[in-house]
C-alpha cells in the first residue's frame, strides 16, 4: 500500500461529471472518479461513481492494489483525483476534515512515542476527539501496552491503537482502510461491536477489507476491480448473484466442461478446480457428466467471480 498525498502533481477536473445537485441524504457522493500516478501506466481508478448515504456502512471489497486505499484516501481528502468530482457533506473533501475520522492502515502511529502518547497525541489534534481513547484500548486488549513504545509493537498491536485513536472521535463519519487486517478474532469481534455502536448513533462507516465477516456485518458491499466498481449490493444479494459452481475431479473431460462453465475458465484452489455454470447449461446436464459436481459458491468463489468474471465480461 502506498498512497501518501501528491497534491502538487494532480489536478481536480470535474470534467463531464459535475455534481450539479447535492443530495441531503448523500454524505458521500463521487463522480467520474480518476486516479493516475506519475508513471502507473493505465491510472489506478478509471470513473468511479459512488454515493454513500447517511447512517450506511459500506465495504469496499477488491483484488489487491486494485485502488481501494487510493479510493478512501481521495474520499477523506489525503488525495486529490486526477479527475472526477468528489463531495463529502456537500463539500471538497479537504474540507470535510472535523466531520470525519480516517484510518489509514500502518500511517497514524509515531514509532518513537509509546501507544499512550500517541493516542494523547491524537485526541489532542482532533477538533471532535472525545477522550474515549482508554476505553477503547482497554475494550481492545491495549491497556497493558499503552507504556510501550509502538516501535516494539507488533502488526495487531498497531492496528488496535490505530483504532483507538480513530474511534474516540465523536463524528457523523468514519473512513477505515482494513481495520480488522492482523487482528485475533476476539478483537475483530470487539471491533465490530463498537463499529455498531457508532452505527447505531447515526454514523455513516465505509471501510476496506478483504473478510466475509466484514462484508455480512456491512448493509453494502462495493466491489473494486480494474479500477472501476463492478458490483454493489448486500452480502447476501452479492452471493446469491453468484452463479452455482461445476466443481471438476480429474474424471471429468477438461475440455468438455470448459463448454459448461462461464468464459471457459476455470480457478484452482484447496476447494478444487472451479468454475461458474455458463447461463445457458441447465445444472441436471452439467451434473450428469463423469468427474462433475454442482456446488453452492463460497465467499473465495464470490470473489473470484466479481474480480475476474465480472470484471472481465465488462472490459
Ligand atoms: N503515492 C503513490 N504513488 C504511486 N502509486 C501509488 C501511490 N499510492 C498507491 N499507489 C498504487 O496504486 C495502486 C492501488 O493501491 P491501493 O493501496 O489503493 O490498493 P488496494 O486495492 O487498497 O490494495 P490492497 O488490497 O493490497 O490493500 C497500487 O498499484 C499502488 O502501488
Amino acid at each position: 500500500m502506498n498512497v501518501t498525498d501528491d497534491r502538487t502533481t494532480a489536478a481536480t477536473d470535474a470534467g463531464d461529471h459535475e455534481i450539479d445537485r447535492t443530495d441531503s441524504e448523500a454524505v458521500i457522493e463521487a463522480r467520474g472518479v480518476t486516479k493516475r500516478f506519475d508513471g502507473d501506466g493505465g491510472g489506478v481508478l478509471s470513473g468511479i461513481d459512488l454515493d454513500v448515504r447517511n447512517g450506511e456502512t459500506t465495504v469496499l471489497m477488491g483484488p489487491n492494489g486494485v485502488g481501494k486505499t487510493v479510493l478512501l484516501a481521495c474520499l477523506a481528502g489525503g488525495l486529490h483525483p486526477s479527475a472526477g468530482e468528489i463531495r463529502v457533506f456537500g463539500k471538497q473533501p479537504s474540507f470535510a476534515g472535523a466531520q470525519l475520522s480516517f484510518m489509514l492502515q500502518n500511517a497514524l502511529a509515531i514509532p518513537e512515542l509509546s501507544g499512550r502518547e500517541n493516542l494523547e497525541y491524537y485526541a489532542d489534534l482532533h477538533p471532535a476527539a472525545t477522550g474515549e481513547w482508554r476505553a477503547i484500548a482497554e475494550r481492545l486488549d491495549l491497556a497493558d501496552d499503552l507504556d510501550r513504545k509502538v516501535r516494539d509493537y507488533s502488526s495487531g498491536m498497531v492496528r488496535k491503537l490505530e483504532l483507538a485513536a480513530t474511534l474516540s472521535v465523536d463524528v457523523p463519519l468514519y473512513l477505515l482502510d482494513e481495520p480488522t487486517a492482523a487482528l485475533d478474532l476476539t478483537t475483530v469481534d470487539r471491533f465490530h461491536a463498537l463499529l455498531e455502536e457508532r452505527a447505531d448513533d447515526g454514523a455513516t462507516v465505509v471501510m476496506t477489507s478483504h473478510t466475509p465477516r466484514d462484508a455480512r456485518a456491512a448493509d453494502r458491499v462495493v466491489f473494486v476491480a480494474d479500477g472501476r466498481i463492478v458490483a454493489d449490493d448486500g452480502s447476501e444479494a452479492l452471493l446469491d448473484g453468484v452463479p452455482p459452481i461445476v466443481r471438476t475431479t480429474a474424471r471429468a473431460d477438461i475440455e468438455k466442461v470448459r463448454e459448461l462453465v462461464r468464459t471457459g475458465r476455470f480457478f484452482e484452489g484447496d476447494a478444487g478446480r472451479r468454475g461458474f455454470l455458463g447461463p445457458d447449461v441447465e445444472a441436471e446436464r452439467a451434473a450428469a457428466d463423469d468427474g462433475i459436481h454442482i456446488e453452492e459458491p463460497s465467499w473465495t468463489d464470490l470473489f473470484n467471480y466479481y474480480a475476474h468474471v465480472v470484471s472481465d465480461e465488462r472490459t
